[in-house]
């Protein structure tokens, strides 16, 4: 069970690398940290697991967060009334087309991996196009937007070796070019 102690921070070298592409079949220890990465997910938004664990609640984390500089993003997306309306895990993932449009999380963005609070906007495609794989190696490609999308950035951001303040306007972090959606 991932705990918050496995969960690296800002200033390990492995949140700054670009993660290693994954060969098929995955190894059992893969798949394992899929398992394990989702269940976390699951974990934290269970009031009481997360009470019991001390879990931060996410919707999403991302295999260096967890130590292990691979391509793998799991994603657990709840509606506003809870309901789960994305749930998948990344092998692979690649951005193949994002929309010019701009979208950002009107309270800005934190990241489990982020002990400080960064305030400022952080744009992000509204739209985008993934082609990945799933854990069995089927490969997909989807189109999203809204709030998966946004989290999907954020995931795969960190496979490349970013984090959500990278793309905060240092000079006026609230600035927003003007055809941006900001989405509560
Ligand atoms: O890389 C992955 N991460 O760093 C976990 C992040 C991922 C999200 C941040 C913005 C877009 C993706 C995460 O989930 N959070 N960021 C830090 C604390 C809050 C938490 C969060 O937004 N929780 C949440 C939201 C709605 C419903 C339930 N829980
Ligand atoms: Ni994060």
């Amino acid at each position: 069970m991932i705990l918050m102690k496995d969960i690296v921070r800002d200033g390990d070298l492995v949140l700054r690398q670009v993660a290693k592409p994954l060969t098929f079949p995955l190894s059992d220890h893969y798949k394992q940290l899929a398992e394990d990465m989702m269940e976390y997910l699951v974990n934290s938004q269970d009031p009481k697991i997360a009470e019991k664990h001390q879990l931060r609640a996410g919707v999403g984390l991302a295999a260096p967060q967890v130590g292990e500089g691979v391509q793998m993003a799991a994603l657990l997306v709840p509606d506003d009334k809870g309901e789960i309306i994305f749930k998948e895990v990344y092998v692979n993932p690649e951005i193949v087309s994002e929309s010019v449009r701009q979208a950002c999380l009107s309270e800005g963005e934190g990241c489990l991996s982020v002990d400080k609070v960064i305030n400022g906007y952080v744009p992000r495609p509204d739209k985008l196009t993934i082609h990945y794989y799933t854990v069995d190696g089927e490969e997909k490609t989807i189109r999203l937007k809204d709030y998966p999308a946004i989290v999907s950035s954020h995931e795969i951001d960190h496979l490349n070796g970013h984090l959500f303040y990278d793309r905060i306007n240092k000079k006026e972090p609230f600035a927003l070019k003007e055809n941006t959606v900001v989405i509560s």
